[in-house]
């Protein structure tokens, strides 16, 4: 370990001999622990950052002012759509990506370093879970959907088909979010083929340039952004790995959209026959003030526009059909060729400009007193994942249905949208449309169906209510597995109950009722269906 002496004459280099200011009076532990977090910081490096943020900050933190006049939406030549296209093509897509996925030639790359600050919870926000009847996690699910496609790829070509899953954590998610893969064992996934990496951390700056120490022996770091991946590949020599496996296409996804489909083989399969290196899903904006980046043209080049670095005027702008004309809203699920990447780790990385977020960081003040700001006093430097979309030479954007694919866990549930209840509810919208498409129909108590499009998916499902409020029956065609396909409380569970349906074929037919106690008395059919996983093969006609 570095001593003292030479761990102050770098910081001296870096003009942040300030951090050292309560070394003398910190116990032999502590010391030790400061010194240990300071050693790896390059004092060029140091600097640099301390500048850049100090730099950035000068600015007026708005827009930049000639952004407007240089935007474009993506031209349509480069924006495919799920479900804009005839069925045939659509097929051939999902085909070709069931064919990469078969060859093994498909990994999917999970960015969770972020906090969770705005859910407002402690740990790692793939932990979470939002009451569902199974009590899944978003890890769980995620899981679940990986093994399925690998599952839904094996039968169409009689292979043993492996998805790797690539984890990125930061200093904050990598020690728990291990255990609890660990604890789960793995969700029955090969754990040779869950790979965990870590992405940088960097120091939190005063608007006057200098790190912050968070307590006497702590400089206050975060996460480098989910562009910190690009760094992270190279650090843990993770494109070597997929390269040994095989792997060509990635993609790469944000942990908090509960309807994520892991490789999703249309996505994958458009990408992969339009040749595309770099592709992002997008589904249309919810409105101007919504809170995702805009896919579109700077310069006649594709770029993300993030919502924090977009005007509120031009984000308000329609086209000439009465849409918003910035209107492909960034999901964050972003396909790239594993020789992209490469050439972004190689040569494009160092080019990629730090984006500035302006927040509040715990400090210690010069009695060394610890202090919680209540406005705004740091800036942290952050690189955006999409960030490299510029460097494409064939870029292309996917359109897909927000009810299908998009439901971020941003907020807790006192906010408004993209909260547990809304995620909850598209889960299980999501899964009762896909129990239709596979064949299911949905019986009352009394045997009779129920109509296919409930009409208010809005109920909400309030985990913990004791009463049971209402039971249902479903069935479904034999070649549909339950156990796969719903999302139920464990076997066992008091929740769940059972009972055989007379009069249906054994094997080819099956019933299951239960008592649901988290429904909210307004509808009768909020459900609490299945991770059929990336659906489209269970989409089989239903028995007559
Ligand atoms: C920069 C970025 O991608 N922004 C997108 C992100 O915004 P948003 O601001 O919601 O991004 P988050 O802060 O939730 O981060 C997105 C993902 O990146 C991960 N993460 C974040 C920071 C970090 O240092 N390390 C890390 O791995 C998070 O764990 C998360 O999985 O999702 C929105 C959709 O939901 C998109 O419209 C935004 O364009």
């Amino acid at each position: 370990m570095a001593s003292e002496l030479d761990v102050r004459a770098r910081l001296q280099r870096a003009g942040q001999e300030h951090l050292l200011r309560f070394c003398a009076e910190l116990a032999p532990g502590p010391r030790a622990a400061l010194l240990a977090q300071l050693e790896p910081l390059e004092p060029e490096a140091l600097r640099e950052h301390c500048r850049r943020a100090a730099a950035a900050c000068a600015r007026p933190p708005a827009p930049a002012p000639d952004l407007a006049a240089r935007l474009r939406p993506l031209p349509p030549e480069r924006v495919g759509s799920a479900s804009g296209v005839a069925p045939q093509t659509r097929r051939l897509w999902e085909e070709e990506g069931f064919h990469q996925i078969a060859l093994n030639k498909v990994a999917v790359l999970l960015l969770a370093g972020g906090q969770g600050t705005r859910l407002g919870v402690t740990y790692p926000k793939g932990m979470y879970q939002v009451g569902l009847p199974s009590q899944k996690t978003l890890y769980q699910l995620q899981a679940e959907r990986i093994r399925r496609v690998e599952q839904l790829a094996g039968e169409r070509y009689g292979t043993r088909c492996t998805v790797p899953w690539y984890i990125m954590t930061s200093e904050f998610t990598l020690g728990p979010t291990a255990k609890f893969f660990k604890e789960h064992d793995f969700f029955h996934l090969d754990p040779n083929n869950v790979v965990m990496f870590e992405q940088r951390m960097l120091p939190a700056v005063t608007f006057d340039g200098r790190a912050i120490l968070e307590r006497k022996d702590k400089v206050a770091m975060a996460p480098d952004g989910n562009g910190g991946l690009y760094c992270a590949l190279a650090d843990h020599q993770v494109l070597e790995d997929m390269e040994r496996r095989g792997v060509e296409f990635v993609h790469v996804y944000c942990v908090d959209n509960i309807l994520v489909r892991l490789a999703d083989p249309v996505f994958i399969g458009f990408c992969v026959l339009r040749g595309a290196d770099c592709g992002a899903k997008v589904v249309e904006k919810a409105s101007p003030e919504e809170p995702v980046g805009v896919v579109c043209q700077v310069d006649g080049v594709p770029q993300v526009v993030e919502y924090s670095e977009i005007s509120p005027q031009t984000a308000r702008l329609r086209a000439p059909g009465g849409g918003l004309l910035y209107n492909a809203g960034n999901i964050c699920n972003h396909f790239f060729t594993r020789d992209f990447l490469q050439m972004v780790t190689r040569e494009f990385e160092p080019l990629l400009k730090p984006h500035v977020a302006v927040k509040k960081v715990p400090y210690v003040d010069e009695e060394g007193n610890p202090v919680k700001p209540l406005e705004p006093n740091g800036i942290k430097m952050e690189k955006f994942v999409f960030d490299v979309l510029p460097f494409a030479k064939n870029f292309v954007a996917f359109q897909v249905l927000r009810g299908e694919e998009f439901s971020p866990l941003k907020n807790a549930d006192s906010a408004e949208r993209d909260n547990p209840s809304t995620a909850r509810r598209a889960l299980l919208a999501q899964h009762h449309q896909w129990a239709l498409q596979a064949g299911a129909h949905f019986l009352d108590a009394h045997g009779a169906r129920l109509p296919e499009q409930p009409r208010d998916w809005r109920c909400t499902c309030k985990a913990g209510s004791s009463s049971p409020r209402s039971s249902w029956t479903w069935t479904w065609p034999g070649h549909c597995r339950p156990d796969s396909l719903l999302d139920l409380p464990a076997p066992g569970s008091p929740r769940l109950r059972t009972q055989p349906r007379p009069g249906l074929q054994g094997g080819k037919q099956a019933a299951l009722s239960f008592w649901l106690q988290n429904m909210d008395h307004r509808s009768k059919h909020a459900g609490s269906l299945h991770e059929g996983g990336n659906c489209p093969a269970t989409r089989s006609p239903g028995p007559k």
